[in-house]
Formats: C-alpha cells, sequence, structure tokens
C-alpha cells in the first residue's frame, strides 16, 4: 500500500493530475520529485502509450542523432536539444526531436504535413513554417512513437517574454512574419487549429553560428532524479531523472544586435493541423478552449459533435490568431477570454465583439464554458449593448498600453514618452484585431488581407 504521505508528495508533483489518476494502487511503486519547478513535466506521462523515458547522451535513429538536453514539452510530446553525430559541420547546428507520445503517434498527421509543406518551400511565407528535416520511429516500453528532427535554433514567445526581449524587438515585424506564415498554410490548403503563443518561434540566426555549446540552455542541464519511495525495480517505462526544460537563451542584447542576420518567425506545431477536403481522418489534438473561435466551442458542446472539419476552418485560426496577437503585444500580459473570474466565455466574447447571437447562447452555460459562473450574470454580460463596444475597446486598449509599459522605466519622462508611444501603436493594432474577431466566420478577415492593414503598411 502506499502511504498517505507519499501520495500527498506524489500529487504535489503532478500539479493538474487528479490523486485518482496520479497513483495507481495496483502499482507497487511510487516516485518522487523533491520541489518539482512547473517546467516538469509530470512523471504520469510516462506510461504505455504515453511518452518515452528520454536520457541526455541517448542516441537515436541508429547513433546518428545525440540527445543534449531538453527544450520544452506539449500535451502530446517532449521536445529535446540533440546534435547529429554524423554531421561534418562545425560548429554543431542544434537541432530539436520531438518525440511524440505513442498513442498520439497514431494519429497525427504531423509528419504528413510537415512533408506536404516541405514540398511548397520557396513559395511566399514558407520560411516561415519551422523546416522539417528527418523523422523516424523509436519503439520503447510505452509503445512506438515518432520522432521529428527540426531546427532546434529558436526563442519561443513565452521565454522571449519571461526575460523581457520582445520588448526589444519588433513586434510589428513579427506579427507581419506572423501573417506571412498563415497566409502560406492557408494558401496551401492546412487550417493549424492551435496558433498560440507558444507556438511561434522566432530563429535566431546566432543561435546557428554560435554552435550548440555556447547557448546557455541551461548549462549542464538541470535533473531531477526521480526518487524510487517503495523498493521495487526502476521500470523501464519511467525516466531515471526528469530534465528540466531548457529554452535557447543567450544574453538579451545579443538579440537586438545578433550577427548573422534578421530574426525570422517561425510557426511549429502541427499536431492539431488538417486539411480540409483532402485528409480522412481528423487530429483529435485538444487546442486550448480560452482561444477557440465560437463556432468551434459550440460544436464541443452539442452531442453529437457536429462534423468538426467543418468548423476548424482558415477563419476559426484567424480568431485563434486574433486572441493570440493580443496576449502577444501585450507581451503576455493580457488574454482576451481567459476564462477567469465570474463571466462565462461567451460573456467575455461579446463584451468585445458584440451582442451574442442566438446560435452561441449555449456558451453562456457554466458548464460549456468550464465555468463557476453565475448564469444571470453572464447572461446579463453577455446582453451588452451595442453602444457600449467602443468603450470595451477602450478598456481593452488602456490594459494593453499598461501591460507593454514597464513598470520601473529609467525616468518618469521616459515613462510618458513610452506610454505615448504605446498608445499609438496599440490605437494602430487594435482595428486589426477587431476585424479578425467577427462572430460570423465569413466576416472575419483573411491572413493575406491584413497582410494589406494599415497597421502592417503603414509602419
Ligand atoms: N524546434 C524547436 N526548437 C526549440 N524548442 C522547441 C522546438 N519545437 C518545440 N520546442 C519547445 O517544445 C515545446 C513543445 O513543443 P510542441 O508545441 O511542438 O509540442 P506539443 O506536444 O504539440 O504541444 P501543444 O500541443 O501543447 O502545443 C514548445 O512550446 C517549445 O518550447
Amino acid at each position: 500500500m502506499v502511504s498517505p504521505d507519499l501520495r500527498l508528495r506524489y500529487q504535489l508533483m503532478t500539479e493538474t493530475d487528479t490523486l485518482s489518476d496520479a497513483v495507481d494502487p495496483a502499482r507497487e511503486y511510487i516516485w518522487e520529485l523533491p520541489n518539482p519547478p512547473r517546467e516538469l513535466e509530470p512523471l504520469t506521462r510516462y506510461h504505455a502509450g504515453g511518452l518515452h523515458p528520454v536520457h541526455l547522451a541517448d542516441m537515436y535513429n541508429g547513433a546518428r542523432y545525440r540527445i543534449v538536453n531538453k527544450l520544452g514539452f506539449g500535451s502530446s510530446s517532449h521536445v529535446w536539444l540533440g546534435e547529429d553525430t554524423t554531421a561534418k559541420q562545425r560548429p554543431t547546428r542544434p537541432l530539436a526531436l520531438k518525440f511524440i507520445e505513442a498513442k498520439a503517434s497514431e494519429r497525427t498527421l504531423e509528419i504528413e504535413i510537415h512533408k506536404y509543406l516541405s514540398a511548397a518551400a520557396g513559395e511566399a511565407g514558407s520560411k516561415h513554417i519551422l523546416p522539417f528535416l528527418d523523422t523516424f520511429r523509436v519503439e520503447g516500453p510505452n509503445g512506438v512513437h515518432n520522432v521529428i528532427v527540426s531546427d532546434g535554433a529558436l526563442a519561443f514567445i513565452p521565454a522571449l517574454c519571461k526575460y523581457k526581449i520582445l520588448e526589444d524587438l519588433d513586434e510589428t515585424e513579427i506579427v507581419r512574419q506572423i501573417f506571412e506564415g498563415v497566409a502560406f498554410l492557408h494558401e496551401n490548403g492546412v487550417v493549424h487549429r492551435d496558433l498560440h503563443c507558444g507556438n511561434i518561434g522566432i530563429e535566431i540566426p546566432f543561435f546557428r553560428t554560435a554552435g550548440i555549446r555556447k547557448l546557455t540552455y541551461g548549462d549542464p542541464p538541470i535533473i531531477f532524479p526521480s526518487t524510487l519511495c517503495e523498493a521495487v525495480e526502476h521500470p523501464p517505462s519511467v525516466p531515471k531523472y526528469i530534465v528540466q526544460s531548457s529554452p535557447a537563451l543567450v544574453d538579451r542584447y545579443q538579440y537586438k544586435d545578433a550577427p548573422g542576420g534578421p530574426l525570422v518567425v517561425k510557426l511549429v506545431d502541427f499536431g492539431c493541423a488538417f486539411r480540409p477536403g483532402t485528409d480522412s481522418v481528423f487530429p483529435t489534438g485538444s487546442p486550448r478552449r480560452t482561444l477557440a473561435a465560437p463556432e468551434c466551442l459550440v460544436s464541443e458542446i452539442h452531442l453529437p459533435p457536429s462534423v468538426p472539419e467543418k468548423v476548424w476552418t482558415f477563419k476559426s485560426d484567424i480568431w485563434t490568431l486574433g486572441c493570440t496577437l493580443v496576449e502577444l503585444y501585450s507581451r503576455l500580459g493580457h488574454s482576451l477570454f481567459d476564462g477567469a473570474g465570474s463571466s462565462s466565455l461567451g460573456a467575455e466574447m461579446a463584451k468585445l465583439v458584440g451582442p451574442i447571437p442566438d446560435m452561441y447562447h449555449c456558451l453562456l452555460d457554466d458548464n460549456a464554458t468550464l465555468h463557476h459562473s453565475d448564469t444571470h450574470n453572464a447572461q446579463s454580460d453577455a446582453d451588452t449593448e451595442e453602444d457600449d463596444i467602443p468603450a470595451n475597446w477602450k478598456t481593452l486598449e488602456t490594459s494593453l498600453v499598461a501591460a507593454r509599459t514597464p513598470r520601473h522605466p529609467p525616468s518618469a519622462e521616459d515613462e510618458l514618452k513610452r506610454v505615448d508611444r504605446d498608445t499609438k501603436d496599440v490605437q494602430r493594432f487594435l482595428p486589426l484585431i477587431k476585424q479578425m474577431l467577427r462572430w460570423n466566420a465569413e466576416d472575419r478577415i483573411q491572413a493575406s488581407e491584413a497582410l494589406e492593414s494599415s497597421f502592417l503598411v503603414e509602419k
């Protein structure tokens, strides 16, 4: 039997998992990670059908790729920094090896879509798609996993915000390149479905020229041994230790004046992507609810669900991207519809987008939006008069400016200048977002049209 205090420690470790998920009473062993930081995936993800237990210095694909560090993890994979031991190029190019969970490997179109997009390389916008370099399969204790090898010389929006690097970069240019990438995807018939900030990478040319060893990926890698608390043999399904994610970072000043060329946006993660009218299967990955377009949320609520291919469209990508761009522009300081507080998602949307159409009224329901909200309040929120809407956009403008302006500017004069500049930027930015967030999907702007918007043209 597992003792209660061990159960408790295990529960803390797994954070989002419930105790019943975390502890399998049929198992004789339990694992402990002392003071686990948030950057660790829970050990419960290592089971049949789950993640492959990867260790540092492991060799893969006939000893071609060596594991050097961990870059991150997502809902269906973990991504490792690796090097190609057969490459002659020096310094060694940083590679990202994405190990997909065994179960997810069976149903994703990710590799197929990567290959399909690679065939269109050279077309306008194609340079904003993460280059696909290789793929192989690994058979391990938890099943068979697809592994995707791609460029690892990227920094992602969350890390750039966390280390206050984004504010030194040209954000308008980043937005333009995102639209170029999305326009390329849509012109090639691909709906991404999961365009959140964590899937927007920025290629830092300096990363490649500096070589894998010079980047502060967490040097040396930080590991947390998975201690055996109840003596049994170490099961092969669980790694001997968990490596903390160490996204590539260099000194912030090296971004701005980085040698090696301009920064290039790369869209990553085609785990939820599909091609309407072409793909006969639909990937069951779950994009974030708070970024999903109303028609997609509604289709989840109606049981049996309406045909998913019909609601996840180029235009649902545009809604998601609108929400994501607001997060990016606020440097992750403001989420549009975060589902927090007393309003339902539907009510939060109505405050900005306008009175909620009848077909979306179910989004006001507590269960439908996973809220503990007061339905009455939600209803009255949703009945927002059209006249109130400009006021709500004004409130958003104020929040965005506040999120962008640093709390401790060097001087009061600097602060005034900064607020003035940020206000002008936000006032130019929000009309574009308004065109992306429309109840009727057909009324939303296309990615190619957004490239002609005054925000991007009159830079
Ligand atoms: N090419 C890369 N270079 C560096 N880091 C990467 C790369 N690809 C992914 N990562 C890191 O790994 C994380 C997870 O990758 P990815 O989003 O592809 O996985 P996922 O399981 O499909 O995630 P989710 O579906 O939750 O978005 C990313 O957020 C990023 O931090």
